[in-house]
């Protein structure tokens, strides 16, 4: 008799997929590992305890729209948008509480590349999908390793992604980097997103970071700049897939991240329509 196999489970979302099955069941954290050491001599400081927020801070909420951009013109470098000092001290004191928010439900933890080490940056994602990496590669995914739904969105960040880039579609994605001392994040282009024709909005906080621009292939000359807190970037148009990575950061230099170090938020449309 001929005997049909039934295949028990469903098949494994591959690298670069989504992974939108409804609901975030508990299940073991396997996409990512704790305990990075940095190589050089800085101090690790990335398993320390995420200290509690300013809680003086304008809770994100009550902060209007129109506090936002002082809009200057954007310096273009190779395409990416620069915008220098887009948020005051009071807007970056607004989007640390967030974050604070944010690692509450959803603590930073290292990634591990495919290729099994952990990543020096220390990320979360707040939104309706996360991003995730682990041997199989990268994707995004509506639930924590933990098996939690990400936080939402703050509406202080939906606020700014309208103002910079229009009201017509809005990020379901919001990547948390956190970069303590020692912390950097290779060459890489943002292409996991299912519609690339949307652009990244990318904020700094807190610590400078030494921004390198590339080209759409690897390799080729190079472009530095130092982002400060306060900035955002856009990565759009021709320039949306062009490699692009933090070298290193200035620590020890802005008190505006509890425990020290650099917040970078990148915000997204990263499912399918
Ligand atoms: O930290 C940054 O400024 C860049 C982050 C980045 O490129 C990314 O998350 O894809
Ligand atoms: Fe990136």
């Amino acid at each position: 008799m001929e005997r049909v196999r039934v295949r028990s489970r469903p098949p494994r979302p591959y690298p670069g997929s989504f992974n939108l099955a409804q609901g975030c069941p508990p299940r073991f954290a396997t996409l990512y590992r704790s305990g990075f050491r940095p190589r050089k001599r800085a101090p690790d400081t990335t398993g320390q305890e995420i200290a509690p927020v300013n809680q003086d801070a304008p809770a994100p909420a009550d902060r209007p729209a129109s506090l936002f951009p002082r809009r200057a013109a954007a310096e273009d470098v190779r395409g990416f948008l620069v915008h220098r000092g887009l948020l005051d001290e009071a807007a970056q004191a607004a989007l640390m509480a967030a974050v604070g928010a944010i690692w509450q439900a959803a603590p930073p933890l290292h990634p591990v590349t495919r290729w099994g080490r952990p990543m020096s940056v220390a990320m979360t994602s707040a939104g309706a999908l996360g991003w995730a990496s682990d041997r199989r590669g990268y994707r995004y995914d509506p639930c924590q390793p933990d098996g939690r739904p990400w936080p939402a969105i703050p509406a202080l960040l939906l606020d700014l992604w309208r103002s910079l880039t229009g009201p017509a579609v809005l990020p379901d994605s919001c990547l948390v980097n956190l970069y303590r001392a020692g912390a950097r994040m290779g060459m890489h282009q943002d292409r996991d997103e299912a519609d690339l024709s949307h652009p990244v909005v990318s904020i700094s906080l807190g610590d400078d970071a030494l921004l390198r621009i590339g080209n759409p292939e690897r390799g080729g000359t190079t472009q530095s700049l130092w982002l400060h807190s306060g900035d955002v970037v856009v990565m759009g148009g021709a320039a949306r897939l062009l490699h692009h990575g933090i070298d290193r950061i200035r620590p020890g230099r802005a008190a505006l991240v509890p425990g020290g170090g650099r917040v970078n938020l990148t915000l997204r449309v990263a499912g399918p329509a």
